[in-house]
């Protein structure tokens, strides 16, 4: 080789040099390339004032594609460099086509107490080892084609929410919250809770509240991504944060510990079945390895807040289109009624010959999607797209697929109207539309999505097969309108409209539904509220 001669010697330096030359060329064309258009930017607060409703950045996110003719905006909020992603098309060359640069999450502050109240969360974990170990395990237990083998477990579940809904036909929130409750917690530690009571899913949903409204999931992405919601509000004064932070650390250790424990314990004593902490233990050796051991706990505790609240929600979206729109409701009844008969109840079977069920669930992803925002992903290294300059690191890009996407009328004429129509061909089949947008992008796409979207479906045929719901009637007997008005944070949902839900059929008793579930459940062993 050191032989090569001197014609060897040319080459490789015209090599070299042709290198240099391009990377030359790359800086440069980097520094004078612009960043993506965006509104304008004034010192320290950026652009907040071009926001609008601070509380629904989405809305001006939206606004700002067409004010800037472009599916990509830059803005600087507060000193954060953000880069809006306004269009599938982009979303899916950014997140899917480039996921090397585009799986990051924003960085918490490490001095912060919050960064060790959440950084056991998948969700907002930087992009390295830690994060591809937990999704390991997640992919294990999620991936699609295991998610028949939680069938029976979630069947069970929405047949518990339907005794509920007979017991009391008026608090409809916690039934469905109760449902989610009761799959996630059996799901992942093989544990039924009794009631909203139950201890476990206290630990659980303290830790969840405080993550999502006090400090960690929304907050952290708030505080990092759009800090001007926390500025702006009087209500979040710096000595609550931090007295949040503290019992947020606390709640965090309960949450991995205390179901963990009691799972382990009923473990020694041979009573524990199948589920995602029993599977992956076996299966990854988490007894014999405490890295192993200690990543399940972890993403056995983040399974019951990343599902419940988003699960919960969308049914609750489910529930409000079907009471405006009691066409679409009657008409899936007929389907319902046509396919299953009056003398059972809806299985999994019955999915393929049912989809309009289907395309009331992906319209009601699309309608109103309950994570708007998505979560923020970050930059890794900057980017050059479309001949717009990406800054690296501290780059936030958010994902408003609340509006921009599922929104977007060119794909889903008159957007704001609930049509499942537009998820089903001319022949009644499903489209090969599934709106993965309410679901996130790329690597870090919900690794739930599969397990949610049989969850979603089982609770929303089960209901419609039982149930009907109509308006509440005023003293003249005249239905109240409905107005959708929806709470806002990082998971939304529509805040309690008045309805009125009553057994489809003559004769619906506790006595009839333990007939038709044939699960043995009766009056007392159904959830007590
Ligand atoms: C309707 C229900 C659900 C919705 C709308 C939803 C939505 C989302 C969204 C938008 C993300 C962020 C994706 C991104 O960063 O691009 C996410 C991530 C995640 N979701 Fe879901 N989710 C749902 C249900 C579930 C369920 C049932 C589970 C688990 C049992 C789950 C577990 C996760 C996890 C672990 C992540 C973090 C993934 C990662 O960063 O690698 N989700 N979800």
């Amino acid at each position: 080789m050191l032989d090569a001669g001197p014609a060897f010697y040319l080459a490789t330096s015209a090599f070299v040099l042709a290198g240099l030359s391009w990377c030359r060329q790359y800086w440069d064309n980097r520094s004078r390339l612009s960043v993506p258009p965006g509104p304008p930017s004034l010192p320290i607060i950026g652009s907040i004032l071009s926001l609008g409703d601070t509380a629904r950045p989405w809305l001006a996110f939206n606004d700002w594609r067409s004010t800037y003719g472009c599916d990509i905006v830059y803005a600087r909020l507060l000193g954060k460099p953000v880069v809006v992603v306004n269009s599938e098309e982009v979303a899916r060359d950014l997140f899917d086509l480039r996921s090397l640069i585009y799986s990051d999450k924003p960085h918490i502050d490490p001095e912060d107490v919050a960064s060790f109240a959440v950084d056991f969360n998948a969700t907002l974990m930087p992009y390295g080892d830690r994060w591809r170990l937990h999704r390991r395990i997640y992919h294990q237990q999620f991936r699609q084609a295991v998610i028949p083998s939680y069938h029976t477990g979630l069947l069970y579940s929405a047949h518990k929410m339907l005794f509920s809904f007979l017991q009391d036909l008026t608090d409809y929130t916690s039934h469905f919250q109760m449902f989610t409750f009761s799959f996630l917690m059996s799901m992942t530690y093989d544990y039924e809770p009794k009631d909203k009571d139950d201890p476990l899913v206290r630990i659980m949903q303290r830790f969840l509240e405080l993550e999502v409204t006090a400090l960690g999931a929304g907050a952290v992405i708030v505080m990092e991504t759009f800090p001007f919601l926390l500025r702006l509000p009087t209500w979040f004064p710096g000595a609550t944060f931090k007295r949040a932070s503290v019992e947020c650390l606390k709640a965090g250790q309960d949450v991995k510990e205390i179901a963990f424990q009691d799972f382990k314990e009923r473990m020694m004593n041979h009573v524990t079945r199948s589920c995602f902490v029993a599977d992956s233990m076996n299966k990854m050796n988490g007894f014999e390895d405490s890295i192993i051991e200690t990543a399940i706990k972890e993403t056995a505790s983040i399974t019951f807040g990343a599902g419940s609240e988003t699960t919960a929600s969308t049914i609750l979206v489910f529930l409000l289109a079907m009471v405006l729109h009691p066409e679409v409701q009657a008409k899936a009844q007929a389907d319902i009624d046509r396919v299953i008969g009056k003398d059972r109840l809806p299985d999994f079977d019955d999915r393929p010959a049912l989809p309009y069920m289907d395309a009331i669930l992906q319209e009601t992803l699309r309608w109103y999607p309950v994570a708007p925002l998505g979560v923020p992903h970050a930059t890794t290294t900057s980017d050059i797209y479309n001949g717009y300059f990406i800054p690296e690191g501290s780059c936030r890009v958010d994902l408003p697929k609340g509006l921009a996407m599922t929104h977007d009328e060119t794909k889903y004429p008159s957007p704001d109207e609930f049509r499942p129509e537009r998820f089903l061909q001319e022949d009644g089949s499903l489209t090969s539309d599934i709106v993965p947008l309410s679901f996130g992008w790329g690597r870090r796409i919900c690794v739930g999505r599969y397990f949610a979207d049989a969850a979603l479906w089982i609770a929303i045929t089960s209901f419609l097969a039982t149930f009907l719901i109509h308006k509440a009637l005023d003293e003249y007997g005249e239905g109240i309108p409905v107005i959708p008005k929806f709470t806002t944070g990082v998971v939304m949902h529509p805040e309690t409209f008045p309805c009125r839900i009553v057994p489809r059929f003559q004769g619906a008793s506790m006595e009839r539904l333990t007939q038709l579930t044939g699960l043995g459940l009766s009056v007392s062993t159904a959830y007590e509220f």
